[in-house]
């Protein structure tokens, strides 16, 4: 999917939600334990329920490798299941030496079809370019995180008083362009998702960290929205944990409901 297309579903769907399938066999409704395939039951109810409110999936890979060969089975299951008018991510935050990164992308680009996947900045060019060779596919940059840890790297200054994120986003914009790379900022940021902005004013951003991990998504708006909206704003337990009751899907359904309708009005206030 291209960014025009992107942009084309938020406007029809007034919404700039990504519904993230993190699907753990320990958290998933104990009815759906006796399903051949509890995680894949989950997931398609959850698609099923939330996709008129959904512009991207997020499957993280974790979730299903930790389930061993069969998880992997279990996510192109959930990748084909996707419907192909929503933007796909598989967020298995890769990067490796150049030969190396070239065989990740070919798992999640050619084996699946993913649109696009996360990808860790640290080992550089050499091991992000692969991704973004294949055409019509995206890579997403860690850029500034939701979590914790962001503070022991991202924010450290060079001697000009930079911090290490910006760098990030400075020396990336030669690798790709704004039709086939976004980056990760976290809804936790705050101002700082402004800063960001000023530096990458035509990217995409996925933002991960409202719902369970607390981000705002009127402060994600307010700093982080360009004129194609700009933004996919991620929720993963927040919507998929909703219940752990045989009405999961339907309370999911009514999270993801929720955050698009305070979506819309921040896309009729911002656009
Ligand atoms: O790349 C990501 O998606 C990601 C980056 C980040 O900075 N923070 C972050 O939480 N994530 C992912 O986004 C999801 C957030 O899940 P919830 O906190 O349950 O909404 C998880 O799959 C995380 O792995």
């Amino acid at each position: 999917m291209n960014r025009a297309e992107l942009f084309a579903q938020i406007q029809k769907k007034s919404s700039f939600l990504c519904v993230g399938l993190d699907p753990d066999l320990a958290k998933i409704p104990a009815h759906l334990h006796s399903e051949p395939d509890p995680i894949f039951s989950f997931c398609k109810a959850i698609i099923e329920e939330t996709a008129d409110y959904a512009v991207a999936y997020k499957p993280n890979i974790a979730f299903f490798e930790a389930m061993g060969p069969k998880g992997w089975e279990t996510l192109q299951k959930v990748q084909e299941f996707i419907p192909n008018d929503i933007f796909t991510i598989a967020d298995a935050k890769r990067g490796d030496i150049g030969n190396t990164s070239k065989l990740y992308a070919k798992a999640f680009f050619e084996q699946m079809a993913f649109d696009s996947v996360t990808v860790a900045p640290y080992m550089g060019e050499d091991s992000v370019t692969p991704f973004l060779e294949f055409e019509g596919k995206w890579v997403i940059l860690l850029a500034l995180t939701s979590n914790a840890g962001s503070l022991d790297f991202q924010l450290i200054k060079d001697e000009n008083g930079k911090p290490l994120y910006q760098s990030v986003l400075e020396k990336s914009q030669g690798w790709g362009s704004p039709e086939n790379l976004m980056y990760v900022v976290g809804a936790t940021r705050g101002e700082l998702i402004g800063e960001v902005r000023k530096v990458v004013p035509d990217n995409f951003f996925l933002v991960p960290g409202v719902g369970a991990q607390g981000g705002s998504l009127a402060e994600v708006a307010k700093y982080g929205m360009n004129s194609s909206c700009g933004l996919l704003v991620n929720s993963s337990r927040g919507i998929i944990y909703a219940s752990g009751g045989l009405d999961f899907a339907s309370a999911a359904r009514t999270e993801a409901a929720k955050l698009q309708a305070e979506m819309r009005v921040l896309l009729e206030t911002h656009l």
